[in-house]
């Protein structure tokens, strides 16, 4: 056996981890009589040292963005190598760290192309810990066999709490004020401030942010319109309209809450700004990619918007610093931030310490038991696929975790394979192209252990392999 295919092989084989400290902890493999029958087992032949379990002390986990340190005590109370970063890391130096961790964590900034995944030949998992997944390239990680996470609502009633305090902040020309007097000008106007009672919301995407802006935005005695392109129940007294145009035409404040899809790229242009009322206020902390910033620029130069909330931009600086944002980064910077009655914010719609220490919790959680455990439940790209834990008395069992291209006849392939042995339990499911199969198999022996690894190596539809014990 090649040496590359031996390390692939070690690296397969993972000594499964109680999750420290969560209730329910699991029993996976390897049960403590299988560790305790190691030695003799790894003594058989010479050959067995290449079947060494892979131990949780060599699974490396590399951090970027400042992920929270929940994450990484989990992280490490795992045992796991925990290389933490603050910030993103430029393309070459992230190819150059990517290349030998089993997952990484990430926030919005770092952009996992298919130029850097195609390195990243250890690569199981990735741990996006916030909502958004399309700094991800999906469809590569999928096909490359890398489980994909986030963390789905954790943050959302921060964006919806920033989009409150920012609709009265408009409405009351806040900023500009703040701004007049930390420069020691005293302008004490009434003129063009307004109320919110009374006044109507469009929301744009009434999903989990833009449904708990609802609630908060009528307690507040704000009217809501909300226009998705699901039906979705409305909440309190608020009404889905039926298109974009009519929330347009009679929104005083319009918010955006959709996800960056290629439908929701320059959502609010030009011809969006056109529809809305005269004076209305435009916000956004959904993705920079949802609204045209030139032609935001353009309507509040003629008057058409009295002001705007932006807090994600097309391209945004990589770590925090003075002179990050410009206009070599994005080229209307300076005339954007020259205007007046604009809010800006360097994407921070999530960053509270509430929802960053549950999101450390929850993705880190994910990562862990899919490591561990092969439990693919909340993946963003992966079937969603569990299986029941072993007990501590199951002795010899091996779970098999096999994704594969979906393709029909893989199973009776794998399952011929895997019948040799008792198989205790075993789930399959598909998503699009790929499926994955989680399978224990019991009355397995270390040498079994690397003939079944090798047979399911061999079969055309496999995309990746694990082997716990
Ligand atoms: N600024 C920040 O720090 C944060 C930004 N976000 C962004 O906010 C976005 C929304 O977050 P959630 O509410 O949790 O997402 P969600 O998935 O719960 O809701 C999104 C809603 O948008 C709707 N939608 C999708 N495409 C649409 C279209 N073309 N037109 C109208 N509606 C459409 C969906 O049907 C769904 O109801 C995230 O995708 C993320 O990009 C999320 C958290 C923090
Ligand atoms: O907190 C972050 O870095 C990103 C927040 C965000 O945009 C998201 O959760 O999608």
């Amino acid at each position: 056996m090649a040496s590359q295919e031996i390390n692939n092989l070690q690296n397969s084989f993972q000594r499964a981890v109680n999750l420290s400290g969560s209730s329910g902890a699991v029993s996976t493999s390897p049960t403590q009589s299988f560790m305790d029958t190691l030695p003799r087992r790894m003594s058989v032949s010479n050959k067995a040292k290449a079947l060494k379990p892979f131990s949780t002390g060599d699974m490396k986990i590399l951090l970027l963005e400042n992920v929270n340190a929940t994450a990484v005590s989990i992280f490490e109370d795992q045992g796991y190598q925990v290389e933490f970063h603050k910030s993103s890391l430029p393309e070459e130096e992230l190819i150059e760290k990517i290349k030998d961790v089993h997952a990484i964590g990430i926030r919005s900034k770092t952009k996992l192309t298919a130029n850097v995944l195609k390195h990243a030949k250890n690569l199981v998992s990735i741990g996006c810990f916030c909502i958004g997944t399309n700094q991800v390239d999906l469809k590569y990680a999928t096909h490359a066999g890398i489980a994909v996470f986030n963390s789905p609502f954790s943050n959302s009633r921060s964006v919806a709490e920033l989009i409150i305090g920012e609709i009265i902040s408009l409405a009351r020309q806040l900023g500009d004020r703040s701004i007049e007097l930390h420069t020691g000008a005293w302008n004490k106007v009434s003129n063009r401030c307004w109320e919110v009672r009374g006044k109507t919301l469009g929301i744009i995407g009434y999903g989990h942010i833009g449904s708990q802006l609802s609630v908060l935005a009528e307690a507040m005695g704000m009217h809501v319109l909300y226009y998705d392109t699901v039906t979705i129940m409305a909440l309190g007294t608020a009404r889905q309209v039926p298109t974009l145009d009519e929330l347009l035409n009679n929104s005083d404040f319009i918010t955006c809450h959709v996800p960056a899809t290629p439908e929701t790229k320059n959502m609010l242009s030009a011809p969006q700004f056109a529809a809305m009322k005269e004076g209305a206020y435009v916000l956004n902390a959904s993705r920079g990619t949802v609204v045209d910033i030139p032609a935001l620029i353009q309507a509040f130069k003629v008057g058409k918007i009295a002001g705007a909330a932006l807090d994600v931009y097309p391209s945004e600086p990589g770590k925090n610093g003075a002179g990050a944002f410009s206009d070599d980064l994005n080229p209307w910077a300076s005339e954007l931030i020259s205007l007046p009655n604009i809010i800006l914010t360097p994407h921070i719609g999530g960053s509270t310490e509430e929802a960053q220490s549950a999101i450390g919790v929850e993705v880190a959680a994910s990562l862990t038991k899919y490591i561990n455990e092969g439990t693919s439940v909340g993946s963003v790209n992966f079937p969603e696929v569990s299986l029941r834990s072993l007990d501590y008395d199951q002795e010899n069992t091996v779970r098999v975790l096999y994704i594969h291209h979906n393709v029909p006849g893989v199973l009776k392939t794998v399952n011929n394979i895997l019948s040799n042995h008792n198989i205790e339990k075993q789930f399959s499911d598909s998503k699009g192209d790929i499926a994955y199969l989680m399978a224990d198999i019991s009355n397995v022996d270390q040498s079994d252990i690397k003939n079944v690894y090798d047979e399911l190596n061999q079969t055309d539809a496999k995309i990746s392999i694990r082997l716990l014990y």
